[in-house]
């Protein structure tokens, strides 16, 4: 089916100098499955993102976890597409739960972003997911499609696009979605892919599943056939996350 295994790791706003080059020399004393097999993307907050990049093994890329809406100029405190693309960043995680929550990014504030980043030549890991409320009223599927929509409304090509379902009830709280759970939605979300965006986008776009990840749970998850990686939050500062790469071979045996 021709999806790669993709496994981000999302740093959040953690780390001082010293633990971040004790995770990246611990990265890249590794061995790993191959890049045809695997592709890994560690995104450390801005402010390590060239130090990282000069640091990190060339089989491993780098993704912000932020950018600008549009063309920078007056935005105090904003780091731009165009930066990243300076800098050589190739990647930037876009519409995570916690800025959509915690900072009031909307989805279609989120759509825009995604549309400028691909503009620029980023590419973009953008995330969808419901909260533990939506969950329970049974909205998940509308929730997790119209915060789809809102990216599809703004862009047709979907080459340069990860999407990460993470839910929030998931993140950070230790409560894995179970494999089925997971494997629900990423499917929901081909399907709608499937509808709305065409068959060729669904059948190659990645679907990847964020929200408690660890080395002990990820085979399960891999094995799930719309499970295509994971978008790794706490785990990915951590010695597991190599583990959680490994898991990339479960596939072969799906
Ligand atoms: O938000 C996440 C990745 O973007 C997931 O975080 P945790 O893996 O810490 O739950």
């Amino acid at each position: 089916m021709g999806r790669k295994f993709f496994v981000g790791g999302n740093w959040k706003c953690n780390g001082t100098i010293e633990e971040v080059k004790k995770i990246v020399t611990t990265l890249n004393e590794v061995e790993v499955p191959s890049e045809d097999v695997v592709e890994v993307v560690v995104s450390p907050p801005f402010v390590f993102l060239p130090f990282v990049k000069s640091l990190l093994r060339s089989d491993f890329q780098v993704a912000a976890q932020n950018c600008w809406v549009r063309k920078g100029g007056a935005f105090t405190g904003e780091i731009s597409a165009e930066m990243l693309v300076n800098l050589g960043v190739p990647w930037v995680i876009l519409g995570h739960s916690e800025r959509r929550a915690l900072l009031n990014e909307t989805k279609e504030f989120v759509g825009d972003k995604v549309a400028y980043a691909l503009s620029q030549g980023l590419k973009v890991i953008a995330c969808v997911g419901e909260t533990l409320e939506q969950r329970e009223s049974g909205s998940t599927v509308a929730v997790v499609a119209a915060q789809t929509k809102a990216i599809a409304d703004k862009v047709s090509n979907w080459a340069h696009i990860v999407l990460a379902y993470e839910p929030v009830w998931a993140i950070g709280t230790g409560k894995v979605a179970t494999p089925a759970q997971a494997q629900e939605v990423h499917f929901e979300l081909r399907k709608w892919l499937h509808d709305n965006a065409g068959a060729e986008v669904a059948a190659s776009t990645r679907i990847i599943y964020g929200g408690s990840v660890n080395g002990a749970n990820c085979k399960e998850l891999a094995a799930q056939p719309d499970v295509d990686g994971f978008l790794v939050g706490g785990a990915s500062l951590k010695p597991e996350f190599i583990d959680i790469i490994k898991s990339a071979t479960v596939k072969k045996n799906v």
